[in-house]
């Protein structure tokens, strides 16, 4: 679902991104370099040198393999093969579709698309690289023989068109692996990762040209700039060829069963695009229930928005608790569909000042949305700009 709203405002967003508070009391840190495991990497004929974080997040499930850890393989390619790829990738023309993640042009190019490639040209360039080094490392690493590069894709940002990438899971992706193309002294910010609901626990990475950056599904993160221009190169890796081969993402059910509240997050997501066959809107309910009662703040959101939506009297009530536990974790996509639900009265009495509060706390965590209905309210001197949005749109 694409919030209406987020078109109107897309302009504006890119417009105001450098003014973000969040920059401003907060500014920019990186994963801490004294912090990972470090080891020399040698695959095939690559050399190089692997860091490991291992990331305190919210739900610890352990002994999930790849679970709350992610890794940054530095010195295997040479930066000359990054500016070889980035004067390629330059040359090409960006779709302007709706990002999957927040509706706005996306600004993305995909040279593989469903394990074909669709840019022979790049394809003879990465082809090596995948088969000798990504896929052996992400095998290796995830314990997962069969691991096959699903997409490929480039994403840029430039200013005036795009300065972020939302916090998100990549839930069609067993693994990701994200390559640095342009040098980072281009840009301010990047990509960051954010174990835990609230942006206090936001990490830069800082990748040099040819780094590769590899996460699991179960790590959120994001893409932020304030200044420069930024290109990088994503591979999208799913479990087995089958799972390429049909679109589909097998490796969450048992993860899922087995009680990881990620996966039945993402799986409850895959239900409801009718990725894993029929859309099956009770079966991501069932899924997002039993997440959020585990305390997880992204199905507890979800599964409000959902009764929201659905406006059952009797169910808007407890919409409204599930957003103000997650609102109370920290999450600044519940903060503002909170903020909403103050504004109409959807599930509590209407409050505008609870509103304007639970607003400027998603503003004060760098949510372009957040931070541009504050600037609008206070333009307008009024928060009542608020009162015309419903929360259910999101
Ligand atoms: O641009 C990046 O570095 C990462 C983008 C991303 O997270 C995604 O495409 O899912
Ligand atoms: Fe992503």
């Amino acid at each position: 679902m694409v919030s209406p709203r987020l078109y109107e405002l897309g302009t504006l967003s890119v417009l105001v991104a450098s003014r973000s508070a969040w920059e401003l009391s907060h500014g920019i840190t990186y994963l801490d370099p004294s912090s990972p495991v470090s080891r020399n990497l040698q695959i095939g004929g690559y050399q190089g040198l692997e860091e490991r974080w291992l990331l305190e997040k919210s739900l610890r499930i352990p002994n999930l393999p790849g679970s709350s850890s992610c890794m940054r393989l530095s010195k295997l390619l040479a930066p000359s093969f990054a500016q070889q790829l980035l004067a390629q990738v330059q040359s090409q023309s960006y779709a302007v579709d709706n990002d999957s993640v927040d509706g706005l042009p996306s600004f993305e190019y995909y040279p593989m698309i469903n394990g074909t490639w669709s840019d022979e040209e790049l394809g003879k360039l990465l082809q090596p690289m995948v088969q000798e080094l990504i896929l052996p490392y992400v095998r290796s690493r995830y314990s997962c023989e069969e691991c096959t590069v699903a997409e490929i894709l480039v994403r840029r940002y430039l200013s005036e068109e795009r300065r972020t990438h939302n916090l998100h899971f990549d839930g069609h992706a067993y693994a990701t692996v994200v390559l640095g193309l342009t040098p980072p002294d281009e840009y301010e910010g990047g990509l960051y990762i954010q174990p835990t609901p609230h942006s206090n626990s936001r990490r830069f990475v800082q990748l040099e040209p040819g780094d590769l950056f590899v996460h699991s599904f179960d790590l959120q993160h994001g893409v932020r700039l304030w200044s420069g221009s930024r290109y990088s190169l994503i591979f999208w890796i799913k479990s087995s060829p089958a799972a390429v081969a049909t679109g589909t993402t097998p490796w969450y059910h048992r993860s899922a069963a087995e009680g990881d509240p990620d996966a039945m997050y993402n799986l409850a997501g895959q239900f409801l695009q009718g990725i894993e066959g029929e859309v099956d809107v009770m079966e991501a309910l069932r899924l997002y229930e039993k997440a959020a009662k585990m305390g997880h703040y992204g199905a507890q959101h979800h599964l409000s928005l959902m009764l929201l939506e659905a406006a059952e009297p009797n169910e808007l009530v407890r919409a409204a608790r599930g957003l103000r536990h997650a609102a109370d974790a920290g999450f600044a996509l519940a903060q503002k569909s909170l903020a909403f639900a103050y504004a109409n009265g959807q599930g509590l009495s209407q409050d505008l000042a609870k509103a304007a509060h639970w607003m400027l706390q998603a503003a004060e965590q760098d949510d372009l949305e957040a931070v541009t209905w504050k600037l609008r309210a206070l333009e307008s001197m009024c928060w009542f700009v608020l009162l015309p949005v419903t929360v259910g749109q999101q």
